[in-house]
């Protein structure tokens, strides 16, 4: 069986083939950039012997449409493709983010599913459009294949009701579920089983911080979600690429009241124009990393204000668990950036928390361990692969 997986970010497409059972990737892509002039995708096809054979091409995509478009093209390329029909393709698994309380699990998606995944536009507008986008495009271009949706939302259902309710009149939860939901679960759950089944520990307490363009922390013990940064949307918690994580709503009501700004600036404000670009004025954290090795100024208090502030979550998750095993960090950021990993864990020994710098320098594949030896918190480099976590549950749902 083939397994096409889609993964729409807020700022890239993520895509896989995958032979199951084997559970062997065919081929994987990601599409960057999306919305500059200069959006690249690098495409790479895995042989069996070989390394594998990358494509890259760098070109203008509006939105992500466009970048869907490329990809497919890419798939049945007569050079590169790795299909000759896209009939041959029988699953489709698509990444949806906000599922809201209709689903908990992974889900065969028919129109009621579609529906709801509209619904909840407002509430995640960086991303429910384009996985919903990303269906329309997969249902024509592969109309044979079953499309299935896992929900950035489904591990965070296990959250206790202390954590997932908001101090607010008890209708606003009962009647219009105003609660945390929860984002980036697929990933939260891929890498805190990497990092207990490496630990050895299936009863691991984990915090892990997903650091993409969107960023989240969870507080994970013996592989059931605790807590998580994200609430309602994925707005809040840690400073992200364009998104403002934790802020007063008083902000808010000021904005509002005060200077005129309507519910939809408000949304472009706070998901759209701050973050790190609001603080620097660019979002990549590659581009600001050069900003800060130029000196500037306000790159080094993005950094330090994004670093803050997961160590803050660092703090509060530990005591949410009574207790750590180990820290994980994961995605664009967290597996790449070793100065957002020593900022954040700065200033922690006393809660066991050492990193080994030369350790933390190092760029390898796979799982590494960035702590001191004999530490008693172990940091972790685990890379998430939030495509194979898709399919598994895909592959999951149609075993039954
Ligand atoms: N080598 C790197 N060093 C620092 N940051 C990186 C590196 N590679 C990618 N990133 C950052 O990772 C982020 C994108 O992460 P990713 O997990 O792909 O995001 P998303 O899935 O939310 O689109 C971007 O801010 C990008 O700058
Ligand atoms: C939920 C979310 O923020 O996703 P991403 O990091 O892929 O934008
Ligand atoms: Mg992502």
């Amino acid at each position: 069986m083939n397994i096409f997986v889609v993964n729409s970010g807020s700022s890239s497409i993520k895509y896989q083939l995958f032979r199951w059972p084997a559970q062997q990737p065919v081929c994987s892509g990601l599409v960057e950039r999306i919305g500059y002039p200069n959006a690249t995708i690098t495409h790479k096809v895995f042989t069996a012997a070989d390394a594998p054979q990358e494509t890259r091409r760098t070109l203008a995509l509006p939105d992500h449409e466009a970048g869907l478009r490329e990809v497919v093209a890419l798939l049945t390329d007569a050079a590169h493709g790795v299909l000759r029909d896209p009939a041959e393709v029988e699953v489709v698994g698509h990444r949806v983010v906000h599922g809201g309380e209709s689903f908990a699990a992974t889900t065969q998606i028919n129109e009621e599913v579609k529906a709801e995944i509209r619904r909840l536009f407002a509430l995640a507008p960086l991303h429910n459009p384009a996985n919903l986008l990303g269906i329309d495009v997969a249902e024509r271009i592969f109309p044979r294949a079953r499309q299935i949706a896992v929900f950035d939302t489904a591990f965070h259902q296990t959250l206790p009701e202390h954590a997932f309710r908001y101090a607010l009149p008890e209708q606003l939860y009962t009647e219009e579920r105003v609660r945390v939901y929860g984002f980036h679960g697929t990933s939260h759950q891929y890498v805190a089983q990497q990092a207990a089944t490496y630990l050895g520990q299936p009863d691991a307490r984990l915090v892990t911080l997903h650091l993409g363009n969107g960023c989240s922390a969870a507080a994970v013990h013996a592989g059931r979600c605790l807590d998580t940064s994200m609430g309602f949307g994925p707005l809040t918690g840690l400073v992200m690429g364009t998104r403002t994580g934790d802020l007063d709503p008083s902000v808010v009501l000021h904005l509002m009241g005060q200077l005129g700004y309507s519910a939809e600036q408000i949304s472009t404000l706070l998901n759209k124009e701050s973050g790190m670009l609001g603080l620097t004025g660019l979002s990549d954290m590659r581009d600001i990393t050069r900003a800060l090795e130029q000196g500037d100024a306000r790159a080094t208090l993005a950094y330090d204000l994004y670093a803050y502030r997961i160590r803050k979550y660092i703090g509060a998750y530990a005591a949410a668990l009574g207790g750590l095993d180990a820290v994980v960090f994961t995605a664009g950021v967290g597996e790449n950036d070793a100065l957002v990993r020593r900022k954040a864990c700065e200033g922690l020994a006393f809660l066991g928390i050492e990193l080994e710098e030369q350790e933390n320098q190092q760029r390898r594949p796979g799982i590494r361990e960035i702590s001191k030896p004999g530490a008693r918190v172990k940091v972790l480099v685990v890379p998430t692969n939030e495509e194979l976590e898709i399919a598994r549950q895909c592959a999951a749902l149609l075993a039954g």
